[in-house]
C-alpha cells in the first residue's frame, strides 16, 4: 500500500481498562482489562475490510477509539491523518458510525425528522442535503418509511434508515458494527447490495465488524481477525480458511432416502432420511461440487451452510497449538 493511499492507521494500538470490583465489605479489588493489546494495520482509502473476532475481543473498542470517543492507552492512532480522540468533532464531519444494536435516530420522531435534525447538526449545505437525501432514499428503499415513527419501523427497515442518517454528510469512512444482525434474507441483501454499490460508486471506505461470515465473503477482499485483543489474522477470507482448515456444510435434499453420497473431499456427516449433510473444505467452490451432485443424485434441494466465526478461530487456535507441539518434538 502506498503511503498517500493511507486511510486509517494505527501502530501498536492499546486500550486498558481499569475496573474495580467489590470483593466485600469496604474492600475493592482493582482489575485491568487489556481489550486492545498493540495493535498495528493500515487501511486504504476505498478499501472494504471486514473486521471480525469472539465476543469481547476488542472489536467496538477499537471502532470507538477510531470515532475518538474512546482515547487509546497508548500506540499511534490516524484517521485522514487526523489524531481522533484529540479533533473528534472536526473528525465527525469526515466518518460516519452504524451500530447495529443502537439507533442514531429519534425514537418518537417520523424518519424525516431525525434526517433534518441531521442536516442542522451537521451543517450540511442545503443542496448537498437534498441531493444525498433523494440518492439514500432511492437506493435504501425508504420512500415509503420517512414519514413512519421509528418505533414502528421493522428491524430491517430501521437498519436502512440508520444507514441513510450515517451517510447524510458524505462521509469518507463508514464503521459499521453488525449491521446485519437479526435481519431477514431480503433485508441482508439490500443492505449489501447498498454497501456494495456505496464502495464502487463513491469509494467510501468501510469498516465492518459483524458476526455473520456471508457479509464478509460477499463484501470485503479482506478481513482481520482479533482475539483477546490481539491481531490473529489479516489477509483474504480465502486464506483464513486455509488457515483454519474451517469447513462448509452443503445440506442435501434428496427425492428419496439413498446411501450416503460419495463426492470427495465432501463426506456426509449426517444423514436423516432423505437429507443429507456434507462438510466440505470452505476454500473449495461449493458450485462445482453441487454440479457434480446434481448431475448423479435426484436432486430436490440444497442449501450452504458458512462456517461461524467461533469456529473458525477455534480452528485457528487448535491449528497452532498442533503446530507448536511438532515444533517442540
Ligand atoms: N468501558 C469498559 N470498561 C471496562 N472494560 C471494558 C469496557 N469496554 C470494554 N471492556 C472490556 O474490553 C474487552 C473488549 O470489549 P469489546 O466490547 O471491545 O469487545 P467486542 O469484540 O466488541 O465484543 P462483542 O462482539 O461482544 O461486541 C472485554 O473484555 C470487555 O469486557
Amino acid at each position: 500500500m502506498r503511503d498517500e493511499d493511507v486511510f486509517i492507521e494505527l501502530d501498536g494500538v492499546e486500550k486498558v481498562f481499569e475496573v474495580r470490583r467489590k470483593t466485600g465489605f469496604m474492600k475493592r479489588e482493582r482489575r485491568t482489562v487489556r481489550a486492545v493489546d498493540s495493535i498495528s494495520f493500515r487501511v486504504a482509502r476505498g478499501e472494504m475490510v471486514g473486521y471480525i473476532g469472539p465476543n469481547g475481543a476488542g472489536k467496538s473498542t477499537t471502532i470507538k477509539m477510531l470515532t475518538g470517543i474512546l482515547t487509546p492507552s497508548g500506540g499511534r492512532l490516524r484517521v485522514a491523518g487526523i489524531d481522533p480522540s484529540r479533533e473528534r468533532t472536526r473528525l465527525a464531519h469526515r466518518i460516519g458510525v452504524v451500530f447495529g444494536q443502537r439507533t442514531t435516530l429519534w425514537w418518537d420522531l417520523p424518519l424525516i425528522d431525525s434526517y433534518k435534525l441531521m442536516h442542522r447538526m451537521y451543517r450540511i449545505p442545503d443542496a448537498r442535503y437534498r441531493e444525498n437525501l433523494d440518492r439514500l432514499v432511492e437506493l435504501l428503499d425508504l420512500g415509503d418509511l420517512l414519514d413512519v415513527p421509528v418505533r414502528q419501523l421493522s428491524l430491517g427497515q430501521r437498519m436502512r434508515g440508520d444507514i441513510a442518517a450515517a451517510l447524510l454528510h458524505d462521509p469518507e469512512v463508514l464503521y459499521l458494527d453488525e449491521p446485519t444482525i437479526g435481519l431477514d434474507v431480503i433485508s441482508k441483501a439490500k443492505v449489501r447490495d447498498f454497501l456494495r454499490e456505496l464502495n464502487t460508486e463513491r469509494g467510501t471506505t468501510v469498516l465492518l465488524t459483524t458476526h455473520d461470515l456471508q457479509d464478509i465473503e460477499q463484501l470485503c477482499s479482506r478481513v482481520m481477525v482479533i482475539d483477546h485483543g490481539r491481531m490473529m489474522y489479516d489477509g483474504p477470507l480465502a486464506g483464513l480458511h486455509e488457515v483454519g482448515e474451517s469447513e462448509r456444510t452443503l445440506v442435501v435434499d434428496l427425492e428419496r432416502e439413498l446411501p450416503p453420497i460419495e463426492a470427495p473431499p465432501a463426506r456426509v456427516v449426517k444423514v436423516e432420511g432423505p437429507r443429507q449433510w456434507l462438510a466440505f473444505p470452505a476454500a473449495e467452490s461449493a458450485a462445482v461440487l453441487v454440479a457434480r451432485i446434481a448431475a448423479e443424485y435426484p436432486l430436490v434441494d440444497l442449501s450452504v451452510r458458512e462456517p461461524d466465526i467461533e469456529a473458525v478461530i477455534a480452528k485457528m487456535y487448535a491449528e497452532q497449538a498442533d503446530r507448536a507441539e511438532r515444533a517442540i518434538s
